[in-house]
């Protein structure tokens, strides 16, 4: 007999797929017992290669039968699955966004606060990355004095042609709007994302790269540059800019080889390995504190607030002008 905790995964594409394997594998004091996914060739080819994994077809059963959710299905199905988890009381780590729009993620933050406990953490993983750490300690520890600007760089090689210019907002850009609220310890008071001349490798009528700018409450500015589409591999990049120096991160410069004429590193294909270790340390300390049966990370708030800035952003994208972010008083939701 285990005490170990029961997990159930919720989608079991590319990112459900590579936590199936976190959990399975190397995740201490959890079992993954359960996958849940309307493909279900896919679920059973997986629970098949994992060994002792149930799969389970309707989502809302598998949450009622497992001590704890990992949902990694697409965005526009988090919100009732969300709801659900918190009906059966069951810990959730919820890929982000936490969902699609600001309206229904504040619904989740006031569902969240009816029960009376922290069950949901989002799966916003930058904050785990070892670097990414490093550089929030060393802005928090004051050495650089204020930091007054970030200029980030979010790349991926491709995406899939369903992925418009809407996704590249509250898919994509949503890492660096939690980055930024994040590292500066603010809120993004107003959202500008500019769309320059598309790149011609896309489908017609998507806007990328685009450009943003994140204006905080503080006075901070962040500018991000999300470029899906980017063809040679998955970039991420942060430099902070501070009153006494600068600090960068994602330079991967680790290891710079000579061969055949060139040299350089490698680039990697996606977000798996470049952010690898951080979903494992992200599943490790969300199950630690899930045994207790609460959270230990993003909040269910920093998804609503990450929701709001990213609809000001498909606003500021649509109607090509900055669009204040409207967001509800914390202490009026969570008393
Ligand atoms: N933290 C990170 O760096 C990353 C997070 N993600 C997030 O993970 C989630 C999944 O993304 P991907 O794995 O890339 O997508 P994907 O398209 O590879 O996989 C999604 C899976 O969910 C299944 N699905 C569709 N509708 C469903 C429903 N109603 N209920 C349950 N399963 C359903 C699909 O059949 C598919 O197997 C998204 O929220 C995405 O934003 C994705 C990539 C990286
Ligand atoms: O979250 C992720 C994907 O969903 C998103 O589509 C990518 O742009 C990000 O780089 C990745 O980290």
């Amino acid at each position: 007999m285990t005490s170990d905790l029961r997990i159930g995964i919720i989608g079991v594409g590319a990112m459900g797929a590579d936590h199936a394997e976190r959990v399975a594998r190397r995740t201490s004091g959890a079992r993954l017992v359960a996958v849940s996914d309307p493909d279900a060739a896919r679920a059973t080819a997986l629970a098949t290669a994992l060994d002792g994994v149930q799969v389970i077809g309707d989502p809302l059963q598998l949450i009622a039968e497992v001590d704890a959710v990992i949902i990694a299905s697409p965005g526009f199905a988090h919100a009732e699955q969300l709801m659900a988890c918190l009906e059966h009381g069951k810990p959730v780590l919820c890929e982000k966004p936490l969902t699609m729009d600001a309206e229904s993620a504040l619904r989740v933050v006031e569902a969240e606060h009816k029960t009376g406990r922290s069950l949901i953490q989002v799966g916003f993983m930058r904050r785990f990355d070892p670097e990414y750490a490093a550089l929030k300690q060393l802005l928090d520890s004051g050495d650089l004095g204020r930091t007054l600007l970030l200029h980030n760089v979010h790349r991926n090689k491709t995406v899939a042609e369903t992925f418009r210019s809407e996704m590249i907002v509250r898919d994509s850009l949503v890492h660096e709007v939690d980055v930024a609220r994040w590292l500066f310890d603010d809120e993004i008071a107003r959202i500008t994302v500019h769309a320059p001349k598309p790149t011609s490798l896309v489908g017609e009528g998507v806007l990328d790269p685009q450009l943003a700018i994140f204006e905080m409450a503080g006075g901070a500015i962040a500018d991000v540059e999300v470029f899906v589409n980017f063809q040679v591999g998955y970039e991420v990049r942060c430099e902070a800019v501070a009153e006494k120096g600068s600090a960068t991160i994602g330079l991967g410069v680790d290891v710079l080889t000579r061969q055949a004429g060139h040299w350089g590193g490698a680039v990697p294909d996606d977000f798996r390995v470049r952010f690898g270790p951080a979903y494992d340390i992200e599943v490790q300390r969300w199950v630690n504190a899930a045994a207790s049966g609460g959270i230990d990370g993003p909040t269910a708030w920093d998804g609503y607030a990450a929701a709001a800035v990213c609809t000001a952003g498909v606003q500021s994208l649509t109607e090509g002008r900055p669009v204040e972010v409207e967001l509800a008083r914390r202490s009026e939701v969570l008393g």
